[in-house]
């Protein structure tokens, strides 16, 4: 199959114009089209997806599409992202050579159209079709059109053969990343945790009681660590039961674990910085604590409302950068969940590994110590910090904490046991730090297994 030469390949500045004489009216294409659009932004732009597919601000090509075509582009780019480099190594074994490095168009539309046929429930000739219409209809692949045509039908035909080899020879993660997994953890854990990524992850509940319960009217089962998981759902989450009253709230086994840390709370004054949209507030208010959330969101802060009135939880709310609020008075104990690459994500955001750079990480991790040392200052002689966020790396989480005791005097470590947090004792470090991975909470059945990554510290002021 021919990918056409070097001298003819498109450039990435060529416009958006479709060709006359393209069938734009096809059923299904425009979805295709804002899909590879989309894709594009994420691997070319490095932009998160989490944005261009917001309901309220999202790529304005996705918000003209119907909530079902919205979810197909959703379906179609998580699993584009999360195969990528098996995707990228089918569609390669296909072409007499390479794909030009400036035809980024046509890889987008050969990769939306793959993941269609490998692994979505989509008849191959309905995906076939339609990518043949889409190259068509667009300057910079027009002239491909025949290669699309001819990948993609190769590719529908011999997939039975061909995808199971190509799942166990690839590794879908930037290399950078999946390298460094490899440096952390070795070989066999940075290949599970791979391995994790992707799979969707499952829903998990965090219950304000009745966790039995709970599973048995949600479909799922209690975890360990007390909370609920379905592995998938059926329908959006506001129409399921308990929504209303407020009984339970989504939140990763794993983002449970940070609050929870902080032990007893009723009755004291807790400051959750960071707080939005406000999981580990609605946990430390649930515990009977009294909370200050805060955070430098506004719109954020308005999703943490929203989940308060919901939970029918009261909470002081804080609208602030951490950096230069002053409070009148310190706190019994304060929670940082601070901002982060977010690599403990994968398995929810396939876009993070194409989106974030070693450059990011080491950034943040300065972000992250110098909200750190802000956030010491407002915890009382004798009280308690917890340091969490969810990311993977260890530079945002125990080199963070290592540098922070190293020129922090007054502060000690206030190390982790087993049964301080019961369902978390396989997560604990030789520092008595919390360490999670998607590697973790390995059942049978892998789509009811793993957790978010999350890294997670207790200090104490020395009194
Ligand atoms: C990981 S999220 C917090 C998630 C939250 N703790 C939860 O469990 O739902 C990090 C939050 O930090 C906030 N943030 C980042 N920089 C901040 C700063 N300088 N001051 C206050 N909040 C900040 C972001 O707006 C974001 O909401």
């Amino acid at each position: 199959m021919r990918a056409g030469n070097g001298r003819k390949s498109a450039t990435p500045n060529e416009s958006h114009r479709v060709l006359p004489g393209s069938d734009n009216a096809a059923p299904g294409l425009p979805a295709r089209k804002t899909a590879a659009r989309l894709l594009a932004a994420v691997i070319d732009k490095k932009t998160p997806l989490d944005g261009l597919t917001d309901n309220e601000h999202g790529h304005p090509q996705y918000l003209a599409l119907e909530a079902r075509d919205r979810a197909l582009v959703r379906a179609i780019l998580a699993t584009a992202l999360r195969y990528r480099n098996t995707i990228g190594a089918l569609i390669g074994s296909r072409l007499d050579r390479p794909l030009p490095v400036n035809a980024t168009a046509l890889a987008h539309v050969l990769h939306v159209a793959a993941a269609q046929i490998l692994f979505l429930d989509i008849p191959d000739s309905a995906a076939v079709n339609l990518a043949v219409l889409h190259a068509k209809g667009d300057p910079r692949t027009a002239r491909f059109s025949g290669v699309v045509n001819g990948v993609l039908r190769e590719l529908a035909r011999r997939k039975e053969r061909s995808l199971s080899a190509a799942l166990a020879a690839n590794r879908d993660a930037p290399e950078w990343f999946a390298h460094r997994l490899e440096e952390v953890y070795g070989a066999e854990t940075a290949t599970a945790i791979l391995a994790m990524h992707r799979v969707e992850a499952p829903a998990d509940f965090t219950v304000v009681s009745d966790p039995e319960g709970w599973a048995r009217k949600l479909g799922g089962i209690v975890l360990p660590t007390g909370g609920v998981r379905v592995a998938s759902l059926d329908g959006a989450v506001p129409d399921l039961p308990g929504y209303a009253e407020g009984a339970w709230w989504v939140q990763d086994a794993a983002a449970s674990l940070p609050a929870r840390m902080l032990g007893d709370v009723r009755g004291s004054r807790v400051a959750d910085l960071c707080a939005a949209p406000g999981g580990k507030t609605a946990q430390l208010a649930n515990a009977g604590a009294h909370v200050t959330a805060l955070d430098v969101s506004a719109s954020r802060l308005r999703r943490l409302r929203q989940n308060m009135e919901r939970l029918r939880l009261d909470v002081e709310i804080v609208e602030a950068d951490l950096m230069n609020w002053e409070p009148s008075a310190a706190f019994d104990a304060v929670l940082l969940d601070a901002p982060c690459s977010s690599t403990g994500t994968v398995r929810r955001h396939p876009d993070v590994p194409w989106t974030k750079s070693p450059q990011d990480i080491e950034k943040l991790a300065g972000v992250q110590a110098r909200l750190l040392s802000r956030a010491a200052l407002l915890v009382r002689p004798g009280g308690r910090l917890v340091f969490s966020n969810c990311s993977l790396d260890p530079a945002e989480g125990e080199a963070v904490i290592a540098a922070f005791l190293a020129e922090s005097a007054g502060y000690e470590r206030d190390p982790l046991k087993p049964g301080d947090v019961p369902g978390a004792e396989d997560f604990i470090n030789e520092r008595g730090e919390l360490r999670t991975t998607p590697a973790g909470f390995s059942l049978d059945d892998p789509r009811i297994s793993g957790l978010d990554g999350f890294f997670a510290a207790r200090l104490r002021r020395k009194s």
